[in-house]
């Protein structure tokens, strides 16, 4: 409890230290009317965001390929906390017990994923409780990293839930990659082989893309073709430089 609590403060001052409206950087709650904070410093970050199976992979993928540009990503952050062994993977297992272990593991118990998903997207108490867990280990890897990464002109920073979680402030700039909730759906359904229940708990889990597009400093149509998804990137990418 002292660990979660101690996480808990953390991730309010990085709330706090990025949006000073912030009152709670983990909230989920309905949006506030106070503009979005942005990072102003030299460098150039552009926050990559979106709904689920939007396609944000495919652009920060894009943009590091075709660009040559560093890739922070918030799910590899998510993905290395909860590891066999760590702490937090410890903590995720004493809450959920074996429903949540990986069958035919030995020590350490590795998560199963699957069944850790399906609790959290059909409980928003769980989610919270998960989020509390593993946004402040995402918070630090990402200042780690920008600190890492501070002699390069731009960094691409990919985050699912950069509005919900208030981490608008570590961006100078925020694109938001679009599609319709149908095509998410059947993007996620294809890619997952979820079913169609299990898309859209997946789906609500997450603020409506209508509420996130006037937020953005770009939103990038990818309801159509992945080139058309590209020549959008391609017409943005130039004014992509350090500041002066
Ligand atoms: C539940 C978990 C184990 C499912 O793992 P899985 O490999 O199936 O999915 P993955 O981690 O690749 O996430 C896929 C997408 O799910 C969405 N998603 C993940 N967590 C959340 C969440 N708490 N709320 C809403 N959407 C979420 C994001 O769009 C993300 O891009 C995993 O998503 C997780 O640990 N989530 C909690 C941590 C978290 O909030 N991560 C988001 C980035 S900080
Ligand atoms: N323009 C497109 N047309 C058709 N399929 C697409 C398009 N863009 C992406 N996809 C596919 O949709 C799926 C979701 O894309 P992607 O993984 O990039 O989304 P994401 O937003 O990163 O997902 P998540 O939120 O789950 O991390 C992938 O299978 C991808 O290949």
């Amino acid at each position: 409890m002292g660990r979660q609590r101690e996480a808990s403060a953390e991730l309010t001052a990085l709330g706090d230290k990025l949006n000073t409206s912030s009152t709670n950087a983990m909230t989920t709650e309905p949006p506030t009317t106070v503009p979005q904070a942005r990072w102003h410093g030299p460098q150039r970050r552009i926050g990559v965001t979106g709904g689920i199976a939007s396609g944000k992979s495919s652009v920060g993928l894009y943009l590091s390929e075709q660009h040559a540009l560093p890739l922070l990503d918030a799910d590899i952050y998510a993905r290395d906390a909860l590891v066999a062994g760590s702490a937090a993977t410890m903590a995720v297992l004493q809450r959920y017990g074996n429903a949540v272990a990986e069958a035919g593991q030995c020590n350490p118990v590795s998560l199963d994923r699957i069944a850790l998903a399906n609790i959290i997207f059909s409980d928003v108490e769980e989610r919270r409780w998960v989020e509390q867990l593993i946004h402040p280990i995402v918070a630090k890897r990402f200042d780690v990293a920008l600190a890492d990464l501070s002699a390069e002109a731009v960094v691409v920073l990919m985050i699912p839930l950069l509005f919900e979680a208030k981490l608008t402030g570590l961006c100078s700039d925020v694109w938001l990659v679009d599609c319709s909730p149908p095509q998410q759906c059947q993007r996620l359904i294809a890619r997952d082989g979820l079913t169609l229940q299990e898309a859209e708990q997946r789906i609500a889990a997450q603020w409506p893309l209508e509420r996130k597009r006037p937020l953005a400093d770009l939103v990038i149509d990818n309801s159509g073709t992945v080139e058309s998804c590209h020549q959008q990137i391609e017409q943005n990418i130039n004014g992509i430089q350090k500041r002066a």
